[in-house]
């Protein structure tokens, strides 16, 4: 449904009267299939909106090539447009109109005619669970409201492939879930769902597939069980205990000092894990604690305990956790999307 290649795009921008390239996407390649809800996940400033508006047709790609639900979007975005829904990050609902009278509005706007608008606006405020406020003022609705509005809109003229962008940014967690049901059931309907997000729950339970942006590049893709089965094996999470003065050299320890400390203490403790024969992978990080990759979570802890309390290296804390996505992005990038 979506096939891209080498998509990419760079921004020219202007500082103290010099001009520097922003490379937002740099040549993503891609393909989601019809009936799949697939999560573009990525850090803050990854590139995601930047491609989500190319393949809706907002922003001309620099080079590289996408054919969406058939139509090839350089030659043929008119077509494109036709088949798609686009519902922006902000969204885009006026303060003094009802949500009923916006979607008449807009599938006006789609060349649909009076009634069957009409019709249309009265399914849509049911499906989206609406019906309650649908002639209400759109600026007495709550932030969940507002964004079933923005997403009833981008879909009342029935799109074979519908873009989303970060739905659920700011909304509490009853309301992204609720959101997440709204969701499922465009893909219920026969639509594709493209979604963006930085959330990796919501990628993990919502998508059927993901690709992971980093820096305008796909660092993975794949469904979220396959990728985190890729970098497979347990995670354990240790914290070195602070350090004394006398470690780092001082007469008077200072919070600094410490933290330096831990730092160094948790490499040579990473040095001597990675050695072992059940660590995949040893990484210390820059605060204090250290990852490392093991096959069995359970047996590897006091294994753990054993080589460390040997070499004279005090924990403070130890934890085991299944891999996540932020482990998959951690293995793909070196850092945790969390802290990204
Ligand atoms: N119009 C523009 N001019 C200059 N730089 C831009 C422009 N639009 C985006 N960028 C830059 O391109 C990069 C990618 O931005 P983009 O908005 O696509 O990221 P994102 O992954 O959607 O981030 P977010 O999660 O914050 O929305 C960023 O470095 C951003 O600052």
């Amino acid at each position: 449904m979506i096939e891209a290649r080498g998509l990419r795009k760079s921004f020219q921008t202007r500082k103290r009267g010099k001009t520097t390239a922003v490379d937002a996407v740099v040549g993503i390649d891609l393909r989601v299939e019809a009936g799949e809800i697939f999560g573009f996940l990525g850090p803050n400033g990854a590139g995601k909106t930047t491609t989500l508006r190319m393949f809706a047709t907002l922003l001309p790609p620099d080079g590289g090539e996408a054919v969406i639900a058939g139509a090839d979007l350089l030659r043929k975005p008119a077509e494109v447009r036709r088949a798609i829904g686009y519902i922006a990050q902000g969204g885009g609902t006026w303060d003094d109109v009802t949500a009923r009278q916006e979607l008449v509005l807009q599938a006006r706007m789609h060349g649909i005619g009076k009634a069957e608008a009409q019709r249309r606006a009265a399914q849509s405020l049911e499906a989206f669970e609406l019906a309650d406020y649908g002639d209400r003022n759109c600026k007495t609705y709550s932030g969940g409201q507002r964004r079933r509005v923005d997403i009833a809109l981008g879909v009342v003229h029935r799109p074979k492939v519908v873009f989303l962008d970060e739905p659920t940014t700011g909304l509490d967690p009853q309301s992204r879930a609720h959101m997440w049901d709204m969701v499922r059931k465009l893909r219920e309907e026969g639509m594709t769902v493209f979604l963006t997000t930085h959330y990796l729950d919501e990628a993990d339970a919502l998508c059927d597939r993901i690709a992971i942006i980093d820096a305008g590049r796909i660092v993975a893709e794949g469904t979220p069980a396959a990728l985190k089965r890729e970098i497979s094996g347990d995670v354990v999470t240790v914290r070195v205990a602070a350090a004394d003065a006398e470690q780092v050299g001082a007469a008077q320890s200072t919070a600094a000092q410490s933290t330096a400390a831990q730092v160094t203490t948790a490499q040579k403790a990473a040095d001597l894990l990675a050695a072992e024969p059940y660590a995949r992978s040893a990484e210390a990080r820059d605060n204090g604690e250290l990852r490392l990759a093991v096959d069995v979570g359970e047996s590897a802890i006091p294994r753990i305990m054993r080589t460390l309390e040997s070499a004279g290296i005090e924990l403070s804390t130890i934890e085991l956790h299944r891999p996540t996505l932020d482990d998959v992005f951690f293995a793909k990038t070196g850092r945790s999307l969390r802290e990204s």
